[in-house]
């Protein structure tokens, strides 16, 4: 059974993959794989292990004899999962291991918005140190302010147990459905959309990327927060609109912002908001740690092992492929 990795992954996956007595390539070349010459590649393949390409119904189409395709991140939505689920074809993810990691850049995020820290570092790096006055590069206190998360789920939960720990914050959030693990442990509260957005000191979002989440922290949304408020997103960048949040800032609509993912990526590097002081960006590195990117191998690593001999993959994002009515 032959593997195409799509990017260069860490030891610990490749090795299990090895033991499995699998066949693998990694594409070893700096730039995303798409389109036909993905097609041509996975054509010549039994299954996919994904670092992150489009998988989209013409790519689904023209390789449906993959047994599995298997991504490398828990985020799913560069994927069709209604075709891959209407041809059989198994999807998996990395859920779980890479919550504490991406919550920890989020948490990043907040205090170097606050503190306005990638700003100040740029001035050092700039010559621009300066004479220090009682009134000059003020951030802002996050002591017992206001967490608002949209999307409280697996990082969204750790998010609220670091910023209950550390600042002793208040934590409300917007889901779906309850989140009783959460209200036990912080006391966290659900709340409406408006209400979290009116409410929030610090405003993190931690849902999917869908047709429902896309593009919802637009003007309107912006307008309804605080004028002191930190804006984070280390979900994906199609969930806020940029241009409207390049306008909040510059408006003083809300007062900061800490983004891990933007739309596009990467973010050209004369975007205004890498001027603004209490704006930090990130290059979608939330689990970026040599732990997480390990155990994320291994878990892609088993969903192909599992996928390549007909079995359950241990974390399917399309468990209706094995529903035999389909
Ligand atoms: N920057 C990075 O490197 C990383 C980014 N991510 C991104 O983070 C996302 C979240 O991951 P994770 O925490 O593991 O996912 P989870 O599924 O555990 O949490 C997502 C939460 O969002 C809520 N949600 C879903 N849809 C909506 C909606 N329309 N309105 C309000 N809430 C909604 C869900 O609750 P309910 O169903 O009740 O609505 C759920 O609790 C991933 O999908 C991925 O895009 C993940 C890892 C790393
Ligand atoms: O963006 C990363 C992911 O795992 O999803």
């Amino acid at each position: 059974m032959r593997v195409f990795v799509s990017n260069i992954i860490p030891q610990p996956g490749i090795r299990l993959l090895e033991e499995a007595g699998l066949e693998i390539t990694e594409w070893t070349e700096k730039r995303k794989l798409a389109g036909q010459e993905l097609i041509d590649i996975c054509q010549q393949y039994d299954a996919f292990l994904c670092v992150s390409n489009t998988v989209d119904a013409p790519f689904l189409e023209a390789c449906k004899h993959l047994k599995v395709i298997a991504l490398h991140s828990v985020g799913y939505d560069n994927v069709d999962v209604a075709a891959a689920t209407r041809l059989k074809i198994p999807i998996g993810n990395t859920p779980d291991v890479l919550s504490e990691s991406t919550a920890e850049t989020a948490f990043l995020l907040m205090i170097s918005s606050a503190r306005k820290a990638f700003y100040l570092h740029k001035k050092i790096l700039n010559g621009q140190w300066g004479f220090t006055e009682p009134t000059a590069d003020l951030g802002i206190s996050l002591q017992g302010k206001t967490l608002g998360i949209y999307g409280l789920g697996k990082i969204g939960y750790e998010l609220a147990k670091k910023c209950v720990a550390a600042y002793d914050m208040k934590v409300i959030y917007h889901n779906r459905h309850r989140n009783e693990e959460a209200e036990k442990a912080f006391g966290a509260v659900k709340v409406s959309f408006e209400e979290l957005l009116q409410q929030s000191d610090v405003l993190s979002v931690h849902t999917a990327l869908t047709s429902e989440t896309k593009g919802k922290f637009n003007k309107a949304a912006f307008n309804l927060m605080k004028p002191s408020a930190i804006f984070i997103n280390t979900a994906r960048g199609g969930i806020h609109n940029e241009g409207d949040l390049i306008e909040a800032l510059q408006n003083e609509t809300i007062w900061g912002a800490g983004l891990d993912v933007t739309n596009p990526e990467p973010m050209h590097a004369d975007n205004p908001l890498l001027q603004m002081p209490s704006v930090a960006v990130l290059p979608h590195i939330g689990s970026a740690t040599v732990e997480t990117r390990s155990a994320m191998a291994i878990l892609a690593a088993r969903n192909i092992i599992a996928g390549v001999k007909g079995e359950r993959l241990p974390n399917i994002v399309n468990p209706e492929v094995y529903n035999s009515s389909l």
